[in-house]
């Protein structure tokens, strides 16, 4: 019995899930725009019932609504399906807010035309579509649907004077016009308001998006050399170690030092030194393979994390074919002559040790790497 209510309730999400994915796809922004339309679907289905509780009360004839009845009816599946189709795709506006809000006014404009005795009651309408707009249309939007409206109605009211002057009685309409006018013109303002508010604040979220990439990039590159940095290069050797935990492959690390490096800074002065630097970090991108990851790990050292390097694979190749290519591209462009060597403690990872053994080793390597004559690898 309880497992059957199990099912039912895992049963009943899943269905809704999908119908809901039917009707309002899976793409979020899509979802935006039908749910607008949902939304003014609602709207015009509460109108409908209203115009069929005027029928029944013979508050006016089913012949003047009908086509009312038809537009009501029409306008939202219109637009659902415009949508759906992903039409919409192709204006930066996607939840096409600005052509609804002037079929939506036309609608209003037509039931105010057609509604006799009722008629001022939907000028609320108007208001209210305004009022929906305020939250996707730009200010000239805003501005455009305003001018429309008025002159619509302005048209409308001034036809039906004309043709009903019983229900429709001028100075009455007048009177409606300036109140409607001033009820939009006040609304089309906070809109405007809004819409600006909007603005600044996307403004303001792509800075923020925009800092936090840079700040991300500067908590974890060095600035000279656009490595990665120390700190970034410890996180990545313990997802490797995890990943290596899990199954996955082993790795080598090499610690890489320039070859009297003091000497380059003391004869040629600092900047020419960070032009070797740089060399240093361009070379090694270049010469080590795509899955091979270069940090600065301190002033002229460096830290070289090599995966996938099991025997028979030798770890030490790309390291040589980085020394090669050194010795013969200049280490600055103000001495051309200039070239730098480097020496390198070479170790693979143990399984289960700790990042700082496995560097500890690599560094004692790089000190007999030093000691027997620089320029050349120690493995351990
Ligand atoms: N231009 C420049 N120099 C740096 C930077 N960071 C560290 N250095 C210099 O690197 C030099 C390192 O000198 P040492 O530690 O004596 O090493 P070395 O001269 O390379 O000698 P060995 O390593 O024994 O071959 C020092 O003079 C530091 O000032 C930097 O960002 N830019």
């Amino acid at each position: 019995m309880a497992a059957g209510n199990e099912l039912d309730a895992s049963a009943a999400p899943g269905w809704m899930q999908r119908l809901a994915s039917l009707i309002l796809t899976d793409d979020r922004k899509q979802r935006r725009a039908i749910m607008m339309v949902l939304a003014t679907a609602a709207m015009y289905t509460v109108c409908l019932a209203l115009l069929a509780f005027g029928v029944l009360y013979a508050v006016f004839p089913v012949e003047q609504i009908r086509v009312l009845a038809v537009l009501l009816a029409l306008a939202s599946p219109f637009f659902y399906v415009l949508i759906r189709c992903g039409f919409n795709l192709r204006f930066r506006q996607t939840t096409l807010a600005f052509p609804q809000a002037l079929v939506a006014q036309s609608v209003v404009a037509f039931a105010y035309a057609v509604c006799g005795p009722i008629h001022t009651a939907t000028i609320v309408f108007l208001a209210m579509v305004t009022v929906f707009g305020m939250f996707d249309m730009s200010t000239r939007q805003v501005r455009v649907v305003l001018f429309y409206t008025l002159s619509v109605m302005a048209m409308v009211m001034t036809w039906r004077v004309h043709t009903d002057p019983q229900v429709y009685q001028g100075p009455l309409e007048l009177m409606n016009f300036a109140m409607m006018a001033t009820c939009l013109s006040g609304i089309s303002m906070l809109s405007v308001l809004v819409s600006k508010m909007r603005k600044r604040l996307r403004t303001q979220k792509d800075e923020l998006a925009r800092a936090l990439a840079r700040i991300q990039i500067v908590a974890t590159h060095d600035e000279l050399t656009g490595l990665t940095n120390r700190h970034h290069m410890i996180a990545l050797l313990g997802e490797h170690i995890s990943r290596h935990a899990r199954g996955g492959p082993g790795f080598a690390v090499a610690l890489a030092d320039i070859d009297h490096f003091k000497n380059v800074n003391d004869t040629h002065g600092h900047r020419v030194g960070d032009e070797a630097l740089i060399t240093f970090a361009n070379q090694a991108c270049t010469q080590l393979r795509s899955v091979d990851l270069v940090a600065r790990w301190g002033g002229e050292e460096f830290l070289l994390l090599l995966p996938e390097t099991k025997p028979p694979g030798d770890p030490n190749s790309g390291i040589e074919r980085l020394r090669a290519a050194l010795a013969l591209t200049p280490a600055s462009s103000h001495v051309p002559a200039l070239r730098i060597a480097f020496s390198t403690g070479l170790t693979r990872y143990i399984d289960g040790e700790a990042i700082d053994d496995m560097i500890e080793r690599a560094d004692r390597a790089l000190y007999a790497a030093k000691d027997t004559g620089r320029n050349r690898t120690v493995a351990v």
